[in-house]
């Protein structure tokens, strides 16, 4: 198992994309510079899609250029399209991340394209990634079910993911979107994904709605992945997966990392700090139930 965990924090994208409430890019700015502040290194900040599709993201071009950025910290963002490249690199990105999904009914809703061509487009984002030197993350949505479809195929999820590698992507998240897997099928898709995709370039994603995102870590760990996406508080969810419930509280793997002697820099209290900052802003209670426990019960 892994002795040192990379932590991606999706919260300022993935945790605010599916909020009502949408917030100012002051306090979103002030949301990833806590962040930063708690030791995360790499912060997925905004998504570059269409502002009528996903409002809460219509500032991306504001977020991005209003970061005080720090040497040694990654602040990539969600991009769908050519179009949303040419936004991000006018907006100075130095890391995007394309998203694909391994079920076909998802890419229509979530990105209004079959796979097929999804992976024309991010063909092409690649080649210009690469021309403009900017790193390119890889997401592939319902590696462990589908809203739409149920159970994805394990094919299906190890050629889209591989696709997305032999594309240039430096790393690929596999993404349980909503939040449907538990340990054993969690092993089994990764090991599958692992046939294709060297471990090593290979990222988790897990959402929450089953309870089952620690567990489904703790699986991925011993199946030596060492690299997880995380949201502050336990924000998270997409509009097209009605019914998903957030990301993984970044508060509550870091807990339990730091229970395993496994090395991420983040301070626990600082993490809490941020999630306290963004639950006050969107008037709700946090998620995590690490943060519950130390603010609530001021146990340990
Ligand atoms: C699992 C997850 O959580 S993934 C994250 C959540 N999901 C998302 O963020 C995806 C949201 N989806 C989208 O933004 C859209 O489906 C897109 C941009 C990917 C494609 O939308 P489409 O309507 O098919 O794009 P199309 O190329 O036909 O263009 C239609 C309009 O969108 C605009 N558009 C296309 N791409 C972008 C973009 N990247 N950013 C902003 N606007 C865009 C076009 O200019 C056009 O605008 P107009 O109607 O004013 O003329
Ligand atoms: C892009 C993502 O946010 C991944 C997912 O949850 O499917």
């Amino acid at each position: 198992m892994a002795t040192a965990v990379r932590i991606v924090e999706v919260g300022p994208r993935d945790g605010l994309q599916n909020e009502p409430h949408v917030i100012s890019t002051a306090v979103k700015l002030g949301l990833i510079e806590r962040l930063e502040q708690a030791g995360l290194r790499t912060i997925e900040s905004t998504a570059f899609v269409s502002s009528k599709w996903v409002p809460q993201m219509a500032d991306h071009t504001q977020v991005l250029l209003g970061i005080a950025r720090k040497p040694g910290i990654a602040y990539p963002v969600l991009v769908p399209n050519l179009k949303g490249f040419e936004a991000a690199r006018l907006a100075a990105a130095e890391e995007i991340a394309v998203f694909g999904s391994a079920s076909e009914t998802f890419s229509l809703k979530n990105i209004n394209c079959s796979i097929a061509e999804s992976l024309r487009r991010f063909a092409r984002v690649l080649e210009a990634s690469r021309a403009a030197g900017i790193r390119v993350r890889g997401y592939v949505s319902c590696a462990l079910g589908c809203p739409y479809e149920g159970d994805v195929p394990l094919t299906k999820v190890a050629e889209v993911a591989s696709r997305m590698f032999e594309l240039g992507c430096y790393e690929v998240s596999m993404a349980d979107t909503i939040g449907v897997g538990t340990p054993g099928k969690t092993k089994a898709m990764l090991a599958a994904v692992a046939d294709r995709v060297p471990r090593e370039r290979l990222a988790g994603h897990f959402h929450d709605t089953y309870g089952q995102a620690l567990a489904n870590i703790y699986a991925a760990l011993e199946s030596d992945i060492e690299v997880f996406d995380a949201s502050i508080a336990g924000l998270g969810g997409c509009p097209y997966a009605a019914g998903a419930s957030g990301n993984v509280a970044t508060e509550d793997l870091v807990y339990m990392l730091n229970g395993l002697g496994v090395v991420t820099g983040v301070d626990l209290d600082a993490l809490i700090d941020a999630g306290d900052y963004i639950c006050e802003a969107l008037s709700i209670r946090t998620r995590s139930r690490t943060a519950l426990a130390k603010r609530n019960k001021r146990l340990l």
